[in-house]
């Protein structure tokens, strides 16, 4: 990365991490990343795509390296060894050109406990380099507003409950117009109505054309608000790529809407293709057919098929295989470790 562009003027990219032909732009990505500490791997050999535009979740169970990734995407933890790069500049060197269009939500933001939720923010207005003196008072009672905050903006902080703390710090990543938010868990804490308002700030960050990544272990929070998901196990991404691609990718049967059923078992069954009954019709595994093969068999042997569906399985299914083929594929590294700091 060349990091050429630097005088690009607010609003343009920072640079560019790819731009020719028809590899999409990426805001954000990482190669070969890993982080140790002591014995722990606490990620591992982790190759992130964030493509320009999309609302990336980054699902994982508890400990699988989804702040620690974060956290190295932003500058805020040192790799042990893999490269970042953020919004086309290479981290650590290009972090005071990228950060500034950077607005990110992370544990623990530092806000002064004595002081109220809008001095807090006032304070972290006045280190954007982005916004000017004057523009402060009107970006923070924006940035307030946004999040719902406005009525306790008055309050310390010290005496906020988890989800209003969890909103001010959205509020401080909101503070300009950012090209890239990360959000670390942005719902912890929060109620349904809390929900709903951060989705509703990820759907217009999306709409606006900013890039979000944001990390749940919720798969409904994932399936809810994201276009892409990188899905982690045990420090390593074991799936990642459009959300709609990584459900399609993992359906593997097909649903026949006919009223002929037996017919249809029965024409399947003389062509091998092993099928049962289904609402409605017939379900087939496509595990040694595929669905052009079966519907040619159905249509030939005179069967009237009114609809055939791939069943789309939930992001819990795909989560759940591959978590449990992880679990087997890092065992033995696992041992290791678990042996080693007994
Ligand atoms: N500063 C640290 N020192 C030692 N170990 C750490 C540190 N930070 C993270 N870890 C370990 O690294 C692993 C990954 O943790 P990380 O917080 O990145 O996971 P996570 O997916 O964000 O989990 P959660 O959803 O619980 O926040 C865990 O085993 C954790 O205990």
């Amino acid at each position: 990365m060349t990091g050429s562009d630097v005088s690009a003027p607010a609003g343009e990219r920072v640079g560019s991490a790819r731009g020719a032909g028809s590899t999409p732009v990426l805001a954000a990505r990482t190669r070969g990343l890993r982080k140790v500490y002591g014995r722990t791997v606490a990620v591992d050999r982790v190759d992130l795509e964030v493509p320009e535009g999309a609302v990336l979740g980054m699902l994982g169970p508890n400990g699988s390296g989804k702040t620690t990734t974060i956290r190295m995407l932003l500058g805020l933890v040192r790799p042990t060894e893999g490269e970042v790069e953020l919004l086309g500049e290479d981290m650590p060197d290009g972090a005071a050109r990228a950060l500034p269009h950077v607005g990110a939500l992370v544990e623990g933001p530092g806000f002064h406990p004595f002081l109220s939720g809008r001095e807090n923010l006032v304070r972290a207005a006045a280190f954007e380099p982005l916004l000017e003196t004057r523009a402060i008072r009107r970006a923070v009672e924006d940035a307030l507003e946004r999040v719902g905050l406005a009525g306790a903006a008055h309050r310390r902080y010290r005496g906020y409950s988890l989800g209003m703390k969890q909103r001010l710090g959205l509020a401080g990543a909101l503070l300009v117009p950012r090209k890239l938010v990360v959000l670390d868990e942005p719902t912890n804490g929060l109620d349904p109505a809390g929900t709903r308002e951060v989705r509703k700030v990820i759907a217009d960050l999306h709409g606006s054309g900013s890039t979000v990544v944001v990390s749940s272990h919720l798969l409904s929070e994932i399936e809810a608000t994201c276009t892409h998901a990188a899905v982690l196990h045990r420090g390593t991404v074991v799936a990642q790529g459009e959300l709609a691609d990584l459900l399609q990718s993992e359906s593997n049967a097909l649903l026949v809407s006919t009223p002929e059923v037996d017919e249809a078992l029965n024409a399947l069954r003389a062509a091998r293709i092993s099928a049962r009954q289904w609402t409605g019709g017939v379900r087939v595994e496509l595990i040694s057919t595929t669905a052009p093969e079966v519907l040619r068999t159905l249509v030939q042997a005179g069967v009237p098929v009114h609809e055939a569906l791939r069943q789309r399985t939930g992001l819990e299914d795909l989560f759940a295989r591959l978590t449990e083929a992880g679990d087997a594929e890092h065992m033995s590294a696992v041992d290791t470790i678990e042996e080693g700091s007994r």
